[in-house]
């Protein structure tokens, strides 16, 4: 059942609310003050948060920005009246999701709250995998999470690792402590130390007020280190110093905290080879790779190509209203003999724009429209390289020249992206 958190001082209304809402089939806790809200959130996990824009104690936008530094990532709700769009706008910048004019509409909450709720739920749901090496990489999985040991997650760009590190936590003793994934690649290198351990108000420009940092918000649970790749050398030496001592001191405190958590990390370069050439500490390397978990590519798990074809269509077909009665013979041929470089997320992404084109009752190759050139040789010809060329200088082009933005358009780590650009000249 959904709980959802009201947030309102006009007890009336909020009472009238809460019954709408368990008329509906959820559960509701009442709060009028922002501050019980933060108690109230503090305690229990909300699926959830109805908001009224002004409260007695304050602005709601305060909750969301004490929210956003704590982590928690609870969809919010404002209901505001019609003068103050503004703040209500103001508030969807810091996270919230949508914004409601006061008189609300019974209808109109309800099919708002159930098109969130309904996006929440498809966002957990993921197929299982049935062909061998995934029934492998499920028995695994199983084996190491009640354990506490590091685990480094390899396997190709798309090959669902996030999903794996999401498996690891919620099989594990600390699944009902946080869970957060943090993409390495997007932490700059001089905001890493207050982003890991947080930081003292005034401790730099720009620190306006305390920050938890997340080794101390994820205290008790999981913390997923995406692309651990892309760390500089710099936020490599932090992270190794805290976890060997594992304490960890914000920026401008005096104070250093413990902290327990289980890392889980992902990698889909070699990192030996960047230890060889001195761009990741081997030390670090050891602290985060008490284990290895290979994820197979997708062609590895051929018996799940179609499964997963047909769970992607479900999910694309829901979310744009729109049904078809499968992939005809020659789809399934070709999904099945592609050799999906992209992996689980090329395939993703190949049914996504399939549903958006197709008219016909069956989805058809040419719906399907795989690069059908693509060549399985390691090293590619002389025209593919000028055709790699002209793609990579395309991407850059499109980005503004931002080398993550690119990297990630094109489903490769940094890393690549900067041998290939070496490979073909490409400079500013
Ligand atoms: N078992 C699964 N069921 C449904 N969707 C999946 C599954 N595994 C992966 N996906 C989807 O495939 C996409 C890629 O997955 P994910 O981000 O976990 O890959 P990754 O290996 O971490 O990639 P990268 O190394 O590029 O970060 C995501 O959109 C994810 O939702």
């Amino acid at each position: 059942m959904k709980t959802i958190l009201i947030i309102e001082d006009d007890i009336v209304f909020s009472h009238s609310i809460s019954n709408w809402l368990v008329k509906e089939g959820m559960k509701t806790d009442c709060v009028t003050t922002l501050a019980n809200a933060r108690k109230a959130i503090e305690q229990k996990a909300f699926d959830l948060i109805l908001a009224d824009l002004r409260l007695p104690d304050g602005n709601s936008t305060s909750l969301l920005e004490w929210m956003n530094k704590k982590y928690y990532s609870t969809p919010f709700l404002i209901m505001t009246n019609y003068g103050q769009v503004e703040n209500a706008v103001a508030a969807m910048r810091l996270g919230a999701i949508n914004y409601l004019c006061k008189p609300v509409q019974p209808d109109k909450l309800l099919a708002l709250i159930t098109e969130i709720l309904d996006k929440d739920n498809n966002k957990q749901d993921f197929y299982r995998g049935e062909s061998p090496k995934a029934h492998e990489i499920y028995r695994l999985i199983e084996m190491i999470a009640c354990t506490d040991i590091s685990v480094l997650l390899r396997g190709a760009s798309g090959t669902g690792k996030e999903h794996a590190a999401a498996e690891i936590h919620a099989r594990s003793h600390r699944k009902n402590k946080p869970y957060f994934a943090i993409d390495c690649g997007a932490i700059p290198d001089e905001l890493a130390a207050s982003e890991f351990f947080g930081h003292r108000k005034g401790a730099f420009t720009g620190a306006e007020s305390d920050k938890v940092g997340l080794f101390r918000a994820v205290d008790g649970g999981t913390l997923f280190l995406d692309e651990i790749g892309n760390l500089s050398n710099k936020t490599q030496m932090l992270l190794l110093r805290a976890l060997q001592e594992k304490r960890c001191r914000p920026v401008g405190s005096t104070k250093e905290y413990s902290f327990d958590i289980r890392l889980v990390s992902a990698t889909n370069e070699k990192l030996e080879k960047a230890i060889e050439e001195g761009r990741f500490r081997e030390d670090l390397f050891h602290r985060l790779n008490e284990f290895t978990l290979r994820i197979p590519t997708l062609a590895e798990c051929r018996e799940d190509i179609l499964p997963l074809a047909d769970f992607f269509l479900k999910l694309t077909c829901a979310k744009a209203r729109k049904s078809f009665r499968g992939f005809d013979r020659l789809a399934q041929a070709a999904l099945l003999e592609y050799p999906w470089p992209g992996n689980i997320r090329e395939l993703k992404n190949v049914i996504g724009r399939a549903v958006l084109i197709c008219q016909q009752e069956w989805i058809s190759v040419s719906d399907l429209n795989l690069d059908i050139s693509f060549q399985k040789e390691e090293k590619p010809l002389l025209a593919e390289e000028e055709k790699e060329r002209t793609l990579l200088l395309q991407t850059l082009e499109k980005v503004d020249g931002n080398r993550s933005k690119a990297a990630r358009l094109l489903n490769i780590s940094r890393t690549t992206l900067y041998e290939k650009l070496k490979k073909y000249h490409i400079t500013d």
